[in-house]
Parts: C-alpha cells; structure tokens; sequence
C-alpha cells in the first residue's frame, strides 16, 4: 500500500494541470502553483549522517532521563524516557539539531507541542511539558505501547473494526477543531493504536507537525502561504489547490483513511505527488464497495460523502462523520427483536463533595456501563465507586470514567448525554454475580465485596487526594495560589514522601490506580508551578493574579512576561482588546480620587488580560496602597 509516503511540502508557482488550454489560468480548477518546479523546500528531513549516531540516550530531559530510541521521524528523534523519582515512562521528542537552526521549522515543532496540548482528549497523544537543551526544543508526551495503524493494518480490515477506529479518530479530530485546530496530515503513520479496554484498540492521534490555527490575533497564518503542506494520497482538494483549510479538510482524509483500510488501497494514486493531487481534484472516487464486495454499500456511502470534492458537500463536523459512520454497522448488525434492555440505576458519590447522585444506567458490552445525565459528568479519567441498583439486589464496584458525551454530541448520535464507566473488576465470578443480579435473581448470599478490599490505613490520605485531585494544580499541592517556589517544591516533596509508602501496602486496584494518578498529578504540579514562564502562564489562564506578582517577584523578566502574554492572547483569540478601555477607566477613576473603583476598572482589565504589565503595576501599586489605607495605625 502506497500510504507511507512522508509529508511533502511543494513549493508552487501557478501552473495548470489538466492539459487544456485556459484563458486564465486562475479559473482552472486543476491549477497547482508550481507542480512543475518543485524546488527543495524548506522542509523536515532526516538528519545528516553526522547527526545520526548522535547519543541521546542516558541524557536527562527536566526530570527525564531517555532510555532507548522509540524512532525518527523528519522532523526529530522521539525518545523512551524515565523520570527520576516517580516509576513514570514518557515519551521525549527532540527536534533535529540541523533543523534547530531554521526558525520557521523550530516555530513548527513548537506549534505541534502546544496544538497537542491544548486539544485534552483521551484519543490524542497528551503532552505534559516543553522546554529546550542545549538549543534544541523538546516536548514530553505520553508514552505509547502499541503500535502505529500503518504497521496494523497490512491489509484490508473488517467493516466493523474500520468503523470502531474511524470513530475514534472522529472524537480526536472533533476535539482538536472544537480548538480551532485543524491536523491537515491525518494518514495511518499518525495513528497509533493502544491497548483500549476489552481487548479493544484505542486510537491515540499523533504528530500535529504541520497543524493549523484557524484563528490567530495577529491575523497571521501560522504557515508560509504558497507552500502545499500535507501528504498527496490524504489531501483534501482544496488542500491540493492551496485554498483555505477548515476542519472539513480533516473529515476528507478521514474518507480517504476510511477508503484504505477496507479496501486496501487508497482512493487516488499516481507515479508522482502532482497526479495525485490532480486525481483528488478531478477524479471521482470508485465506491469502495465496488473495489472490494462485502464492504456494506452504506459505509461506502458515507466515505463517498466524505469524499466530496467541494467542503460544503460532506459532513459538517466530525461528529455527523462519526454519528454516520456508526448508523452503518449498528444497522448492519441489529438482530430482530432486540433484546429487552433491562433498566437499573447507579449511586455515585458527587466528586469533590459528600453527596451521592443517582443516574439511570445502562450496562455497555460486558464490562461498560453508561450513566444517562444532563448535569456535568465526574472527570474524564476518574476513579468512581458505585452502587448498582439492580433488580436482584444492589451491588458495590469500582470503574473508571472513560467518555463524557455531551449534549451535542448525544443529539448528533440519537442517543442520551451521559457518561461510560468501565468498570475496575473484569473476574468471570463478578461477571456472573452482575447477570445474576440484572436477571432479577437475588444473591443467595449477602453480595461479597470486590476483591482485593480497599486497604483502610490508605484511605485518610488517599480521600485528601482525591479531594485535591479535582482542583488545580496549587489545590494538589495543597498550597495558597501565592505560594514562592520553596513553598512548591517542599509541598511537592511532602506529597511524594506521603503517597509513596502507599504503593508497597495490599492496595486494591481503585486505591492503586488513585496512588498512581495522585504521584503524577503532583510531578505535573511541579513542573508547572516549579518554572515560572509555565506558572506565569498557567497562572493566567486562572486569572490569579497574586501568581503573576509572585513569578514577577521571583525574577521573571519583562520581555519572557510579554512573550507569554502573546502566547496567552494567541490562545484565546475571543477575548479582544478590552483591556485598554478597563486600563483607561481605571487611571479616570484613579485621577478622581475614587480608588476602589480604579481597583475594579484594573482588576477587569486583567481578567481579560493577565499579563498586562502596565495593568498589573497600577493595580498592584493601588491595592498595596488601599492595604495600608485600611489598615490601623499602630502607635508604640
Ligand atoms: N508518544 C509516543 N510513544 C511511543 N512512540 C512514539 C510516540 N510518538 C512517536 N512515536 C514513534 O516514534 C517514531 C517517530 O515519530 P515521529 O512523530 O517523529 O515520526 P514521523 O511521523 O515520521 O514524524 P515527522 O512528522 O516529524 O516526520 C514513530 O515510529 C512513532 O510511532
């Protein structure tokens, strides 16, 4: 199969490619600037053989030391790496050191760390950190364990599994364009597929290398214009033509990657990147059903409607594609009569509070559950403990929370918002106490407890956690939002030496598995509040001002606070400038003697921009001067 080509990045000058004459080249729907002259672009490549048996391995990434090469790709080598203290493996990528030298590609590997880190979703790559050594830039991600749907699929997959994985890589997809993100270089290589529950895979997206930002404050394109970014088997026409992308772009490759896994090949090949690119502008696909009989004529459907050459021909989001997707094999596979579902509920307790809430529910294959709400579901990733309310008695167990669907979502998909709990005991004997119960047959004997029982001397501590979990990194620690870096770091520390002792204890796999998550939510905490370029920016994502003035205090300079500040405001493009008219009111206010109010004017100025330096020292300067206005005198 021919989809392991690298991303290639021509540089065009206008010229046609259907061979017919035009009056004017522009109205061409083939035209592809410069296919004929690709010059050498500016562009990922592997490094030179000097760099090559450069050794990364055993050097230490922050509080990472590197293992073993994972692999290289064209834009940096990606590392297996431990941290120092906690028994957590991640993964490093570490940008080539010959292309450390060209800014536009160092931006590029940036925009990939951050495009990852901003889209949190369990079917992407999720990145903890991003820092340099030695000059080069490198960012901590997820380790991975599995392997890349390009080494998977080495032919023709089943209807039903293609489907089970285009949805997942739907619900990516959906969550990086709900950012603005659109990844512009979907194709198997990008897909990785992990261990999921149930034997299942779950899909992880990788490699945001070339994505894009739709929207930016400074109205720039994160990207040079005239340059064709991408991979020609899975690039959308209007990528082709190097026209506006959205994130209907994504939904085409999806199509294309769709196309490829049942069939086996993809829809459109050629001898060279430009015919390519021409067939995705001109040709019409062969319905997949046709290459390959016993592919359902449905699904074909929907890929072809994936497929469309305009945008406003195929799906609008990636939920419609995924909602579709799935409609094909649930039609597929509904026997007649559908069984009964058997109605129960389930008791959880309200995270983050005493009270308990009870969901109707619904058991999701043999280990699933799904908890129909409208009301906001615990975390993604938490632990919860439940109490099934079942015909035959109730029964006590333990699961993970592993999907959130919203409202929208559940209107897309016809179905109820809710969330999917997988539950922690997959044992035969739970398995068969749980049919029993749903049955409405009652236990014969009391419902025993879930096996290994949670281990009491670690509830005190793990019930502070987990309290501490669902706040934010400074309620992890367990330190004011104005704590100095000493205060951080000795928190840290504490929290360590508490929670580390629990692992050696008979833990049950609830109580494990909160252990594990509390250790790395701390070694998260600290890298964040332990820098002060991220806690500065961390800080203003929470508005916490007292955060700033400590980073400030501590010696964070002007010119890494504006550079910040432009990240920040990059960020979050919907806020605009109001800060100015705030600043503004706030110096009027101050003028007329009315200092409460100029505080308030600063203080609104700063919740739409933190990092205001101007801002920060007038109201800084106000409120110490407020302070000591309130405060009594004191005569000795
Ligand atoms: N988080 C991860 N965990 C495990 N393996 C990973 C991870 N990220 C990447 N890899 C593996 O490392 C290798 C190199 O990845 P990389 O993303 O650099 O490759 P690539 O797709 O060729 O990238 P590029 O777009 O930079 O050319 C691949 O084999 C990939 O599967």
């Amino acid at each position: 199969m021919a989809w392991e080509k690298s991303a290639v990045e021509p540089t065009f000058r206008p010229s046609c490619a259907c061979l017919t004459p035009h009056p004017e080249l522009a109205e061409c729907p083939t035209v592809l600037r410069g296919a004929s002259e690709l010059r050498p672009p500016l562009s990922p490549t592997l490094p030179p053989s000097s760099e090559r048996g450069e050794k990364l391995v055993g050097q230490r990434f922050g509080s990472f030391v590197s293992r073993r090469e994972l692999g290289r790709g064209g834009m940096g080598t990606v590392l297996l790496a431990e941290h120092v203290l906690i028994p957590k493996r991640v993964a490093v990528k570490v940008l080539h050191r010959h292309l450390a030298e060209e800014p536009e590609l160092v931006a590029r590997f940036l925009a990939e760390a951050r495009a990852m880190s901003l889209v949190q979703h369990e079917n992407v790559v999720t990145v903890y950190d991003l820092d340099t050594r030695e000059g080069r830039p490198y960012f901590v991600m997820e380790y991975l364990e599995g392997q890349s749907l390009a080494a998977f699929a080495r032919g023709p997959l089943e209807p039903a599994l293609v489907v089970e994985l285009l949805a997942q890589v739907c619900d990516a997809l959906g969550a990086a364009h709900a950012h603005g993100i659109v990844h512009r270089d979907l194709k198997p290589a990008n897909v990785f597929l992990t261990p999921g529950p149930n034997g299942r895979h779950r899909v992880k997206l990788l490699d945001f290398g070339i994505a894009k930002r739709l929207v930016r404050l400074d109205g720039e394109t994160p990207t040079r214009t005239g340059v064709l970014m991408g991979t020609p088997e899975f690039m959308a026409p209007e990528q082709c033509g190097g026209k506006d992308v959205d994130a209907r772009t994504d939904l085409y490759a999806v199509g294309v990657l769709g196309y490829l896994l049942l069939t086996g090949t993809a829809p459109f090949s050629g001898s060279n990147a430009a015919e390519i690119l021409v067939a995705h502008l001109q040709q019409a696909p062969r319905p997949p059903h046709e290459v390959r009989p016993g592919i359902p004529p449905a699904l074909s459907a929907v890929l072809l409607r994936a497929l469309a050459k305009r945008p406003d021909a195929r799906y609008a989001t990636a939920a419609e594609l995924r909602a579709a997707l799935e409609a094909t094999v649930t039609r597929a596979r509904t026997p007649a009569p559908l069984p009964p579902t058997v109605g129960f509920t389930a008791r959880v307790p309200v995270h983050g509070s005493l009270g308990v809430r009870e969901y109707p529910c619904e058991r999701v294959g043999r280990t699933g559950l799904f908890l129909r709400t409208g009301e906001e579901p615990p975390p993604l990733r938490s632990d919860v403990s439940l109490l099934l309310r079942l015909p035959g008695g109730e029964l006590q167990c333990m699961g993970q929370v592993v999907r959130h669907v919203t409202a929208e979502q559940a209107r897309a998909w016809n179905m109820a918002p809710g969330f999917g709990v997988e539950l922690s005991d997959t044992s035969a004997s739970f398995q068969q106490l749980f049919a029993r119960l749903l049955s409405g047959e009652p236990t014969p004997e009391p419902t025993p407890p879930p096996a290994p029982q949670d281990d009491a001397r670690a509830e005190p501590l793990l019930r502070e956690f987990r309290q501490r979990l669902s706040g934010d990194h400074y309620a992890v620690l367990g330190i004011p939002r104005d704590a100095d870096a000493d205060k951080v770091r000795a928190h840290a520390r504490e929290c360590r030496n508490r929670l580390e002792p629990l692992i050696s204890l008979p833990l049950s796999p609830g109580q494990r598995a909160l252990v594990q998550r509390a250790l790395s939510k701390v070694a998260q905490a600290l890298l964040v509040l332990g820098h002060l370029e991220r806690r500065v920016e961390y800080d203003a994502e929470l508005r916490n001002l007292d955060g700033v003035m400590r980073c400030l205090a501590a010696g964070l300079t002007v010119t890494t606070l504006e550079a910040c500040r432009q990240r920040f405001l990059a960020r979050h493009p919907e806020i605009g400038g109001h800060s100015a008219l705030h600043l503004a009111s706030g110096d009027a206010f101050r003028a007329a003697n009315r200092l409460n109010e100029a505080l308030a004017s600063y203080e609104a100025a700063l919740r739409v921009d933190p990092l205001h330096l101007e801002a920060l020292r007038r109201w800084h300067a106000l409120r110490v001067r407020l302070r000591s206005n309130a405060s009594p005198v004191t005569h000795r």
